[in-house]
């Protein structure tokens, strides 16, 4: 049973593509297992990152969840809805962007995008407009509203993009690569937006991104999959901490240091008054380190950083191909870091 708290839940979820080539006697039929048994209930207002590899199964998934593709088998609830049953019920409560492909009507501005989508979700007029303006001010849309959308830079279109999926007021938002070619600049913008729509309408964002930034920034559940099985499910802040066990420490000296050699600590740059070390604290505790560097000279400045988190998600899918893909509770895969 959904909890009435519950924006999302997967049980069992599985998808098998069948494939077949070729003519006559040389017909060959090959099945491809995309989605392999998710299960997860996502709470309402939650932001997860849905992330894995290329091919892991993520976009089948979110293509479920939205009513696109039908399971070969599980079961999967949105907003209480079964999305591949419920489809045109369901489309009025969520929110769907695909990076990949643009949902706008290229050849119209977004402010006739925005009229065209009011109708189609037949959206009290005093409601959408109100809405719409709050977008446009918000996504900062007001200087090319009117513009065709083939005229904007993929900054500008991505930013109508997602305000045109939260024109409806949708209570789940999926988004499927949102920031994909993106420059940095634009990418953070979209990822404040996303950011701020979810802690200010309480919208529960489900994510697929390949950019650490993104999970980093606008998740703070973070769910790994692989080969179409979950392999982890953690909160951001937790996978940084405990998987690697490792941390950046940051040195500036007044005067050159006196040298010193700790086990676990590698030495990732130094100068002659700076030094980046990695420590693997479960061979040397930071403290450990902490000490050396003080007895070593005079410390203007230190640092402690958590790793980059591409290098701990490297890492994780790394471990899942170890283990052959094979569904391995987040404890045990935890515990066996450690
Ligand atoms: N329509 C389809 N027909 C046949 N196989 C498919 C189809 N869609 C996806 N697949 C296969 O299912 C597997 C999962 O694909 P999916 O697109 O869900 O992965 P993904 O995690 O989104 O990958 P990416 O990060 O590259 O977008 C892949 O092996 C893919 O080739």
């Amino acid at each position: 049973m959904t909890q009435p708290n519950t924006a999302v839940e997967l049980q069992n979820l599985s998808k098998t593509f069948e494939l077949r080539s070729g003519w006559g006697r040389k017909r060959v039929r090959k099945s491809v297992v995309a989605v392999d048994g998710i299960s997860l209930s996502i709470p309402a207002g939650q932001t997860v990152a849905f992330i894995g590899p290329n091919g892991a199964g993520k976009s089948t998934t979110i293509k479920m969840l939205t009513g696109i593709l039908h399971p070969s088998s599980g079961q999967a609830q949105v907003l209480g809805y079964t999305p591949w049953r419920e489809r045109r019920t369901l489309v009025r409560h969520i929110g769907a962007v695909f990076g990949q492909r643009s949902q706008l009507w290229y050849h119209l501005p977004p402010r006739d995008t925005f009229e065209l989508l009011a109708r189609i979700y037949s959206l009290d007029r005093a409601a959408f407009v109100r809405r719409r303006d709050m977008l446009i001010e918000r996504f900062g849309l007001g200087e090319f509203l009117q513009t065709p959308v083939r005229k904007l830079s993929l900054g500008q279109r991505m930013r109508a993009e997602v305000a045109a999926s939260l024109l409806h007021a949708p209570r789940v938002l999926f988004l499927d690569e949102p920031t994909i070619g993106l420059d940095v600049i634009a990418r953070q913008e979209l990822r404040d937006l996303i950011l701020e729509w979810n802690r200010d309408e309480g919208v529960t964002v489900f994510l697929t991104s390949h950019d650490a930034g993104d999970i980093e920034r606008v998740a703070r559940r973070v769910v790994v999959i692989n080969h179409g099985r979950v392999v982890l499910d953690d909160k951001v802040s937790m996978l940084r901490r405990q998987y690697l066990g490792s941390k950046i420490l940051s040195v500036k000296f007044h005067a050159p240091p006196a040298a010193f050699a700790l086990p676990g600590v590698t030495t990732l740059k130094a100068s002659e008054y700076a030094l980046k070390l990695e420590v693997d604290t479960r061979v040397t505790p930071i403290e450990q380190v902490m000490t050396e560097v003080l007895r070593a000279g005079s410390v203007a400045d230190i640092a402690i950083e958590d790793p980059p988190l591409e290098e701990v998600i490297a890492h994780i899918y790394g471990r899942s191909q170890e283990a052959g893909g094979r569904n391995q509770p987040t404890a045990e895969l935890l515990a066996s870091e450690s």
